[in-house]
Formats: C-alpha cells, sequence, structure tokens
C-alpha cells in the first residue's frame, strides 16, 4: 500500500483555549485504508477533520496529499481540492427534499454536465453497493433514516473521490440501520478502493475499520491495527482498550 496522506507534526492553537486542539500530531493515512478516529469529547477529531478537509488552516505542521501540500493551498484552490479529491459524509445526511434519490447521488455529476448515460451507470454502481438501487425514484421523506445515510454516502462516493471524510455517520442511526451503512462502507472500501477516515465514538462502528487512532488533548495517545482478524475479534480488543483508557483518566 502507499502513503494517500501525510500529516506532519500539526498543531492547531485557538487564540480563545489555553491548550492547543491540536499538538504535534503526524500519521499516515494509507492508500485504499479504512481509518478510524477515536477521542473523548474535545480530544481534536472535529479539528482534525476541519484541518485535513482545508475547512480550516493548522497553525504549524503539514499535510500532504500525494504532491499536494494541502496547507499551502488559497481559499479558491482548497474549494477546488475539495470538490476533485474530497467526499463527506456527515450524521445529518443533508439531502434534497426536492430531488429524488437518483437526482440526489447524482447531483455532482450533473453540475458537471456529465451525459446521462455515464451518470445513471455511476449511480447504479453505487445504489447497488448501498443497497438502495430500488429507491432511486423515490424522494428522501419516502425514506427511512439509514436509507437516507446510504443515499447520503453514495453522494460522496459518486465522483470516486480518492479520500471519504465521515464524521459519526452512524451517530443516528439504530443498530441494524447502522450495520447496514458499515457493511457498505467496508465494501465500497474494499471493491472501489477508495480510503475513508471515520470519526465515531462508538465501538462497534469502530470495529469495521482497518485501524484505530485514539485522541486524547490533541494528542494520538494509542492505536489498534486490526490486521486481518475477524471483525468481532477486533471488537473485543476495541472493548478492553476502552477500559484501559477508562482506568487511566
Ligand atoms: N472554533 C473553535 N474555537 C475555539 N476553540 C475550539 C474551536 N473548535 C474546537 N475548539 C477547542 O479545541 C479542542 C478540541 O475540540 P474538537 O471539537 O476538535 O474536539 P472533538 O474531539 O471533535 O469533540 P466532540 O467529540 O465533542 O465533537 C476543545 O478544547 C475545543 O473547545
Amino acid at each position: 500500500m502507499s502513503t494517500l496522506l501525510q500529516v506532519n507534526d500539526i498543531t492547531k492553537i485557538y487564540q480563545t483555549q489555553p491548550k492547543p486542539g491540536l499538538d504535534h500530531v503526524s500519521f499516515d493515512v494509507m492508500q485504499g485504508e479504512f481509518l478510524g478516529i477515536m477521542g473523548a469529547s474535545g480530544s481534536g477529531k472535529t479539528t482534525l477533520l476541519n484541518v485535513l478537509s482545508t475547512i480550516d488552516t493548522p497553525t504549524s505542521g503539514s499535510i500532504n496529499m500525494e504532491n499536494i501540500k494541502i496547507q499551502e493551498l488559497n481559499q479558491r484552490q482548497a474549494a477546488d481540492f475539495r470538490k476533485d479529491n474530497l467526499g463527506f459524509i456527515f450524521q445529518e445526511y443533508f439531502l434534497l427534499d426536492s430531488l429524488t434519490v437518483q437526482e440526489n447521488i447524482a447531483v455532482s455529476l450533473t453540475l458537471l454536465h456529465k451525459g446521462a448515460k455515464e451518470i445513471d451507470k455511476k449511480v447504479m454502481e453505487l445504489a447497488e453497493l448501498f443497497g438502495i438501487a430500488s429507491q432511486l425514484k423515490k424522494y428522501p421523506s419516502e425514506l427511512s433514516g439509514g436509507q437516507r445515510q446510504r443515499v447520503a454516502a453514495a453522494r460522496a462516493m459518486v465522483k470516486r473521490p480518492p479520500l471519504i471524510f465521515a464524521d459519526e455517520p452512524t451517530g443516528a442511526l439504530d443498530s441494524s440501520s447502522a450495520t447496514e451503512l458499515l457493511f457498505a462502507l467496508s465494501e465500497v472500501n474494499q471493491t472501489l478502493g477508495t480510503t475513508i477516515l471515520m470519526v465515531t465514538h462508538d465501538p462497534y462502528a469502530a470495529s469495521y475499520t482497518d485501524r484505530i487512532l485514539y485522541f486524547k488533548d490533541g494528542h494520538i495517545i494509542s492505536e489498534l491495527k486490526r490486521c486481518n482478524r475477524d471483525r468481532r475479534d477486533f471488537y473485543e480488543e476495541i472493548m478492553l482498550e476502552a477500559a484501559r483508557q477508562d482506568k487511566q483518566r
């Protein structure tokens, strides 16, 4: 596996805060990896997503994606970079209620004036991976929360960005909808080789990833790797790690 994203010694200082939001954080994300980010509230997860996705800039340090130095992009370049390279899945689905599922997934391709055939093919491929192929003519209001989130995930991936940021994507879902989404994300990660960086509080969601970085007070405090193990074995280790961290509080 080659490196997709290099995070080198990034620090984010908020003038109003006594402690940095991120404090000398370094790690690599490999091409095709499904990486989990965990940590208590206030540990720096959102700050990390914001600086990696060019929504905010670090105070120091560097972030490279392939040959692009992300922190050196001006606002316009950053917007183009996000459009060309990144997909986002949030806890809220942010679907457009007046568009059908098909139109919601296709919207970024439509804006690029892609041909109808190409759009249909790309939408169908993702709709099948996310188990929503039979819902394409419906409107978001006719879907369950789990189905809406899978539409949002398909929309994030339709332009095939090399990197997807998922911020608590299962946060609003019941357990069976969460399982369906996580299963589909793993499938897309493996089938299309899309790299996914997912922030989550949920050990069960984290058990679908390849590796987890744990944050506390803006630092990385530990790392767990799945290493070809069964998801259930990884889940047990995540629960042990949660108990270990709880003791150290
Ligand atoms: N815009 C901001 N201005 C000032 N301080 C901020 C800002 N954003 C985050 N912080 C501070 O930086 C630290 C890290 O916050 P961050 O939101 O990144 O944590 P988090 O792990 O995402 O928390 P949560 O799980 O609650 O979303 C906290 O101390 C927070 O108060």
